[in-house]
């Protein structure tokens, strides 16, 4: 049987107050640091507050003997909550999603240190009054809170590690908050060097594509340290419409996975659809009507049937990421044995469209493989 987290849902600053849970009796802005001088040693009863582990947050300062080969207490930070005019944001990772989520950010006060791999892409957000920066490791010095927002599991664990890396300008009472899609490993690694850094982390993936974000209706799925997650609320809030407290770092990488499993192959049996309607005879434009209309409606059908049924890609979220996460979601089911034949189905055809040379166009041109396919069977 399944076995799934309580989730903590919190749509909007109001309902965060009602419905998140915290340790008992502690400030919500503040959290204990206790830091072990081994990195990669740190247990989660030793760190920040963590998921699941919150509750134990305060009890926590006497470890327990078995653990007390770890270096104990050897800093104590809190975390101040964000606002606009008080606290630096850093942001790092400027691409299709990066430049959405800091122009939000930038129009709601927010003092913004930005970097970019390629540092062109920095350059529109530099004439809205972003500041940029020559390193990862520059953005985390120079702000607070500094999010990620990168292609893959490799590009997160670089960003995070390198020697001019995130973890190398990160402190106690910093926070990093990497909104990218990766899987729970990656994420754990990254919160590793964070946490030997003496600096909080929050996973925070999101669901929602590039028109949410340009409207800042994404939807957070975080898990990690809880009082990071209390103090960048607002900066969530202005980028998102909802966010969700999941747990230990991990849950918010693996429903993530779940979640774009689910649209990947919803998005393939559609092209399908559409698909075989032409080849029967019937207007694309029809089944998309007669789709919207019943129970199978779905927002995304309706957002990219048109532009599929023209075999228009322009990208919103690249195939190549859809792949990624389809490898990823298919993955997580191998490490438990959970057999997915229709995930697996659908990869391949993500992979088929990424030979076709569709990687960077929107994942609905895996239409085109669909459609390829079809003419191989004539
Ligand atoms: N687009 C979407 O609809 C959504 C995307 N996501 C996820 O968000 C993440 C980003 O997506 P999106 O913005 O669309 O993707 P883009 O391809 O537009 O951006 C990827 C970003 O990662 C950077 N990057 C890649 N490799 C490295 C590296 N080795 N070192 C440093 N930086 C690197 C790129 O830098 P450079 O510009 O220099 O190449 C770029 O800033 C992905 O994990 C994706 O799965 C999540 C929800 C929706
Ligand atoms: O990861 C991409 C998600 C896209 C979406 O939720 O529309």
């Amino acid at each position: 049987m399944l076995k799934l987290p309580s989730i903590t849902a919190a749509r909007g600053p109001a309902a965060l107050h009602d419905r998140t849970t915290f340790a008992p009796g502690m400030a919500r802005s503040q959290i204990s640091c206790l830091r072990s001088t081994r990195a990669a040693n740190v247990h989660p009863q030793t760190a920040f507050t963590s998921g699941a582990m919150a509750p134990r947050m305060r009890t926590s300062t006497t470890l327990a003997p078995t653990r007390r080969s770890i270096q104990p207490l050897t800093c104590r930070a809190s975390l101040t909550e964000a606002a606009p005019g008080k606290t630096v944001l850093g942001f790092v990772g400027i691409g299709i999603m990066g430049l959405a989520m800091t122009r939000n950010l930038l129009k709601a006060g927010y003092e913004v240190v930005v970097w970019n791999r390629n540092p062109d892409k920095c350059k529109p957000l530099a004439d809205e009054g972003a500041k940029v920066a020559s390193t990862p490791r520059e953005v985390a010095a120079a702000a607070t809170y500094t999010f990620a927002m990168l292609s893959d599991p490799e590009a997160a664990l670089e960003v995070a590690t390198r020697p001019d890396g995130v973890a190398a300008g990160l402190a106690p009472g910093k926070g990093y908050v990497d909104v990218s899609t990766v899987d729970a490993a990656t994420s754990r690694a990254v919160a590793a060097a964070v946490r030997g850094a003496g600096a909080a982390f929050l996973e925070a993936p999101v669901s929602g594509s590039k028109g949410p974000a340009e409207q800042g209706k994404l939807i957070f799925l975080t898990a990690g340290d809880q009082a990071l997650f209390t103090a960048v609320s607002a900066p969530l809030d202005v980028m998102g419409k909802a966010k969700f407290f999941l747990g230990q770092e991990g849950a918010g990488a693996n429903m993530k996975l779940v979640v774009n499993m689910v649209m990947g192959s919803m998005m393939t049996s559609f092209a399908e659809g559409l698909a075989l309607a032409d080849k029967v005879g019937l207007r694309q434009q029809d089944v998309i009507e007669v789709v919207g209309l019943g129970a199978i409606a779905a927002p995304m059908f309706a957002l990219k049937g048109p532009s599929m049924a023209a075999r228009s890609y322009g990208p919103a979220f690249p195939l190549k990421h859809q792949q990624k996460d389809m490898r990823l979601a298919l993955a997580l089911g191998d490490e438990v044995a959970q057999p997915l034949p229709m995930a697996a189905a659908a990869n391949s055809l993500y992979i088929a469209a990424r030979r076709q040379g569709l990687g960077d166009a929107d994942f609905s041109a895996v239409m085109e493989a669909v459609a390829a396919q079809q003419q191989q069977q004539q």
